[in-house]
């Protein structure tokens, strides 16, 4: 419970000419307890930001950390309290110079949305990166001390510098934009299948095989509220229930996870179609986990007022829409327009 939890703030290693890197502890599996031959069935959060740092060996040689904890939560429950708890505290960090660089810590389950908001949200340069683990931390070969230590050394590179919010685990570095978590059980689990990894890290190397591309961030909601936007999964024999029913509870945004390049049932387009008349926005994306949703191809797009999602997947479709409701885009032009925007 982030409120709950409170800011425990230690700092851990005072030498000063290295660079300052703030982690901002969130729970998940990388501060999980187990039994050690199960690694199943584990307590999340059973282990605190602080005593995480303490199990890095030589973590210390590469930064001066200090470290806050902001929710003790496993990521399933990863919510908007949290989330602008994490870009104020960002935000702070770096405008009253506390920090050069952020590690989040966090569950893997959602990482990649976490991520995404926050970096389109974030308008400084300095790097933001998140890291997790797959296995609790008393597993045997646990993974969460190598990620965290690579986690660090990214954070720590000026290299980052510029590169909005990105994701480190098991050596390789991928943006917020292009991650996404695609095995349940697996140390690889992080794949970016439509932009590819930008860069790669060990123990001794960061190496970055992208340029740096400008940002355009959305402005963080005054107020912290985002607007309801639903998720409805497609499927064969598909109706428009769910659709209609999103509607009537009053959602601002519909975003289908559809079938191959974003189809859905001639019955579902109908009832897509009542949405828009209703003043919903409908953003068409994939079930397939890889692949662009392409606009005008498979479904005409401009007959119907309806958005593709491009690259995005369902789950990062959703909070971009609602972060352009929030920051008052309505139309479907200026909508796909930011959709492309940040590719
Ligand atoms: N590996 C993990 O971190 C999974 C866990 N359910 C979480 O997201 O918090």
């Amino acid at each position: 419970h982030a409120g709950q939890v409170g800011s425990a703030i230690a700092t851990m290693h005072k030498q000063d000419s290295l660079p300052r890197v703030l982690v901002l502890a969130t729970g998940g599996t990388i501060s999980g307890k187990a039994d050690t031959r199960s690694a199943i069935g584990y307590d999340a959060g059973a282990v605190s930001g602080q005593q995480l740092i303490a199990g890095v060996p030589g973590v210390e040689k590469l930064a001066q950390l200090q470290v806050e904890q902001v929710s003790n939560i496993a990521s399933q429950n990863m919510n908007n309290q949290v989330w602008f708890k994490l870009a104020e505290r960002i935000r702070q960090a770096f405008a009253k110079n506390e920090a050069d660089a952020v590690v989040i810590t966090h569950g893997t389950d959602t990482m990649e949305e976490t991520a995404f908001f926050l970096d389109n949200v974030i308008r400084v340069s300095r790097p933001v990166i998140l890291t997790g683990a797959m296995r609790p931390s008393t597993a045997i070969s646990a993974d969460g001390p190598a990620n965290m230590y690579e986690a660090v050394k990214v954070a720590a590179d000026p290299q980052a510098r510029g590169r909005g919010v990105l994701v480190v685990l098991n050596d390789a570095i991928q943006s917020a934009r292009g991650v996404s978590k695609m095995h349940t059980t697996e140390l690889q689990t992080f794949h970016s299948p439509n932009l590819g990894v930008v860069g790669y890290v060990d123990p001794a190397t960061v190496r970055f095989i992208t340029a740096v591309k400008p940002r355009q961030p959305l402005a963080l909601p005054v107020d912290h509220m985002l607007p309801q936007v639903q998720i409805v999964y497609g499927h064969a024999d598909m109706d428009a229930r769910q659709i209609d029913d999103a509607v009537k509870d009053g959602a601002r945004g519909i975003v289908i996870a559809g079938m191959g390049d974003g189809n859905v049932s001639d019955t579902a387009l109908a009832g897509m179609e009542r949405a828009r008349k209703a003043g919903v926005v409908v953003v068409r994306s994939t079930r397939v986990g890889s692949g662009f949703t392409n606009r005008n191809v498979e479904v005409d797009d401009d007959r119907y007022g309806l958005v593709a999602s491009m690259d995005l997947n369902p789950q990062k479709a959703r909070i971009l829409l609602q972060l352009l409701l929030a920051n008052g885009k309505t139309t479907p032009e200026d909508i796909q327009s930011a959709f492309q925007a940040g590719l």
